[in-house]
């Protein structure tokens, strides 16, 4: 169990952050800026907060109230950095024992060995960090890091520094090598959606210093609270409420069915760019569905993003490529399903 109760002012900026999370891998996502390095460091001691707690189990590392502050080497907490920070003068294998220090030479060579085939680094234990490839260099920055038996292991956007291919390997392989070697909580610090959802089980969003919603990643994209959370989710559809009445609400002149009885709770509504969809004939939804004219088409490599408008408000609507020629013919119509707007407050 992490538990996070922080404050800290920096001048022009604030952080004033409190969540608790059980187990499992914890996604931190949010604008650049907005904080989330400054919440890892907080925790592994680098960054000592004005007031506030934060405690692993039963184990206070900062309490203000009872003046508690332990050092960073007592914290017992792993670090991943971005630029994987290895000693240049030091081997793989001296880098990955630097942490064991203390301990008897052969079992420091050890668990050397033993860490160094769970991240598939075998053969590489006499390089120095400029022989090795990127992927390679974060592989033993995760094997230093998990040889020390860390309480709770923080990964700071470890994969941004690879190339998208080397990303989605190492991604899978590290997600393993951590959930068959580590039972701790997982802080991964990441500015991608797509790259919290395949790796996390939690989500938690930030923006301007303060952790804005906490939940389940399936809750957190389905439901974002307000519309700086749907913006960090990735929703590009975002309207202001002109007014409710019941399931209804009117945006730009639409009136359009929601799922929440009491469309009253919010005061924009949000949908995914994923989540509308054209049908072909009236009859086939009687509510939400509209005539919109294409404004342009952005060609992915299987997904194209059509922008439309429909009336005064705009739509992006990702579609498979294969559809784009039926969709823009002319014959179809929008449709944004009741069950997938929601509602966001302010
Ligand atoms: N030591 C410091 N003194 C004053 N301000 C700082 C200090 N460290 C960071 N900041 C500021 O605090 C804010 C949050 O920094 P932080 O590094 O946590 O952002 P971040 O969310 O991790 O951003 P990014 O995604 O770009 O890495 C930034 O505006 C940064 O300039």
């Amino acid at each position: 169990m992490l538990d996070v109760n922080i404050n800290k002012d920096l001048g022009d900026f604030h952080l004033n952050v409190e969540f608790q999370v059980e187990s499992g891998i914890i996604g931190i996502l949010g604008p650049s800026g907005c904080g989330k390095s400054l919440t890892l460091q907080a925790i592994a001691g680098l960054l000592t907060p004005d007031t506030g707690r934060i405690a692993i189990g039963e184990r206070t590392l900062f309490d203000t109230e009872q003046k508690v502050n332990i050092p960073t080497r007592q914290r017992n907490v792993g670090y991943v950095f971005q630029n994987y920070a290895l000693f240049p003068h030091l081997t793989v294998a001296e880098n990955i024992g630097y942490g064991l220090k203390g301990l008897p030479k052969q079992e420091v060579q050890k668990q050397v060995d033993d860490i160094l085939e769970t991240v598939q680094l075998k053969g590489l234990a006499k390089r120095y960090p400029n022989e090795l490839s990127g992927g390679q260099q974060q592989r033993v920055a995760l094997a230093r890091t998990l040889v020390t038996k860390p309480d709770i292991l923080l990964l700071d956007e470890p994969f941004s520094a690879l190339d998208q291919h080397v990303k989605k390997m190492l991604e899978l392989e590290l997600l393993e090598i951590i959930k068959h070697n580590f039972s701790g909580v997982v802080l991964f610090v990441t500015h991608n959606i797509e790259e919290a959802y395949r790796l996390c089980d939690y989500i938690c969003l930030y923006d301007c210093g303060r952790n804005i919603q906490f939940g389940k990643k399936v809750d957190v994209l389905r439901q974002p609270v307000n519309k700086a959370a749907a913006r960090i989710v990735g929703c590009e559809n975002i309207y202001e409420i002109d007014s409710y009445e019941g399931h209804f609400v009117t945006v730009g002149g639409l009136q359009l069915k929601t799922a929440n009885t009491d469309a009253q709770e919010g005061k924009y509504v949000g949908i995914h760019s994923y989540d509308v969809t054209f049908v072909t004939d009236e009859n086939d939804c009687t509510t939400n569905t509209f005539r919109f004219d294409v404004r342009n088409i952005v060609e992915g490599i299987d997904h194209s993003t059509i922008t439309v408008t429909v009336g005064d408000l705009i739509f992006k609507v990702d579609v498979r490529k294969d559809n784009v020629k039926q969709i823009t013919a002319g014959d179809t119509l929008l449709y944004l399903p009741p069950e997938k707007i929601f509602l966001l407050g302010v």
